[in-house]
């Protein structure tokens, strides 16, 4: 390693052990963190099961940057460039689209081994998958309806795939010996102010019931429900609103998944972490940011995410949350969007675990207020970045900008000719 790196590094170990801090121990901590990379950022949400099917369920994705994975090795090769240039060892979620199968199977009939070459794949690098139920870009789904459908045969279609998508994830939790997460987001809402709020809700309630009948062990499979706020199509009414899911998750014991950028623009998902995790078990993040709107930005090291981190480290929350990516940027390099907000998630994770957690919360208690602010701000230019360069160092992972350089060869040598 190189020496000027050892030499930063012992120095802000020093800093931080005068304010009772120990960096390796936090380094170890941190090495232990897995973050689910989505695979649908590598090819602007298409999967491989229909083609050229036009993404639907109210999610876009803008921007037409060159290079994007058009076959499940590709998008492997890409995920295998990316995990290459991000510390640590992670999971990668796929989306039921992303079947690897020459068979033409419809969604309601998928089945493990249509998947058996990610497995294959993610066993020998050490990786898990997580999964989910891909309720969107498809005929059934064409009028905003899926899961809450009031046509009982389109919403049994639905409810047969999430039955399947999860036979499929409790697979993947066996084969790999760590737990699946399985997450289902469902689009179904209304563009315009409905009549009956209820009757939608009563339907989903109903079919995700049906779904959750078959019992299956948490050592394979978990889980997960995603509420939203709003989408493009359902800007007035989303059946599974916050509220929908903060019922249901508590009452059946399933962990409810907060997306960042499903909120009130001001709204913070932050804020809700320590309430939620009072009363459920488990809990998983979309690490996402919004802009606007629920725009699936590249996850930038802004304010909220930080605080997101805070609170998983300051609330002891990490052991139960899993923590997973959800941006779609089609207007920069696949790969790097990935690498960069990968890296952010885990730097900002560092940067929480290098605060004087236990000395904030005594000064808090104390009512100290101008000490924790004192401390607070005085801490955000404390030398994290001299750690963070360390640990990507001893990860045999690039330090700072360095993986650009690689990300633009992979450009030139790989994506360029596709
Ligand atoms: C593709 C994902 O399932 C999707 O982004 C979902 O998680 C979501 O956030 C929809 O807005
Ligand atoms: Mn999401």
């Amino acid at each position: 390693m190189n020496q000027s790196i050892i030499t930063s590094y012992n120095e802000a170990k020093k800093l931080y052990a005068a304010h009772g801090i120990d960096v390796e121990k936090v380094l170890e901590r941190l090495a232990q963190i897995k973050i689910s990379i989505h695979c649908w950022q590598g090819d602007d949400v298409q999967g491989f099961l229909f083609k050229d099917k036009e993404l639907s369920g109210g999610i876009a994705v803008t921007g037409s940057y060159p290079g994007r994975a058009g076959t499940p090795d590709q998008l492997r090769q890409d995920l295998e460039k990316a995990l290459s240039l991000i510390p640590g060892k992670h999971k990668v979620n796929l989306h039921a689209i992303y079947a690897d199968t020459d068979e033409k199977v419809d969604l309601d009939e998928l089945e493990p081994r249509h998947f058996q070459s990610w497995v294959d794949w993610a066993k020998e690098r050490g990786l898990g998958l997580d999964f989910n139920p891909t309720c969107f870009s498809h005929p059934k789904a064409a009028d905003g309806f899926t899961l809450s459908h009031s046509d009982d045969e389109i919403r049994n279609f639905w409810i047969k795939h999430c039955k399947a998508s999860r036979t499929i994830a409790e697979h993947f939790g066996k084969e790999l010996g760590q737990p699946c997460v399985t997450n289902f987001w469902v689009p179904d809402g209304y563009k315009d102010t409905p009549v009956d709020r209820l009757a939608p809700r009563v339907r989903l309630k109903e079919s995700l019931d049906e779904i959750f009948s078959v019992e299956i062990d948490p050592l394979y499979n978990i889980d997960a429900v995603e509420s939203k706020l709003f989408g493009i199509g359902s800007e007035s009414y989303v059946v599974g609103s916050h509220e929908f899911y903060m019922g249901y998750g508590l009452t059946r014991g399933k962990a409810i998944c907060l997306d960042a950028g499903h909120f009130h623009p001001t709204e913070m998902i932050s804020n809700k972490l320590s309430s939620i995790l009072m009363f459920s078990e488990q809990l998983l993040l979309h690490v996402s940011r919004p802009v606007r709107w629920d725009s699936d930005h590249v996850v930038t090291m802004d304010d909220e995410l930080l605080e997101i981190a805070r609170e998983l480290v300051r609330g002891d929350l990490l052991s139960r949350t899993n923590i997973g990516l959800d941006f779609f940027d089609g207007s920069i390099n696949h790969i790097a969007a990935w690498v960069i907000g990968t890296r952010n998630t885990i730097k900002a994770l560092l940067r929480a675990m290098l605060e004087p957690v236990e000395k904030l919360k005594q000064i808090e208690r104390i009512g100290d207020y101008t000490s924790r602010l004192a401390l607070v701000e005085e801490f955000k230019s404390y030398p994290f970045g001299a750690v963070w360069d360390y640990y990507c160092a001893s990860q045999d992972t690039p330090v700072r900008e360095q993986w650009l350089a690689e990300v633009k060869r992979y450009e030139q040598e790989v994506l360029s000719a596709r």
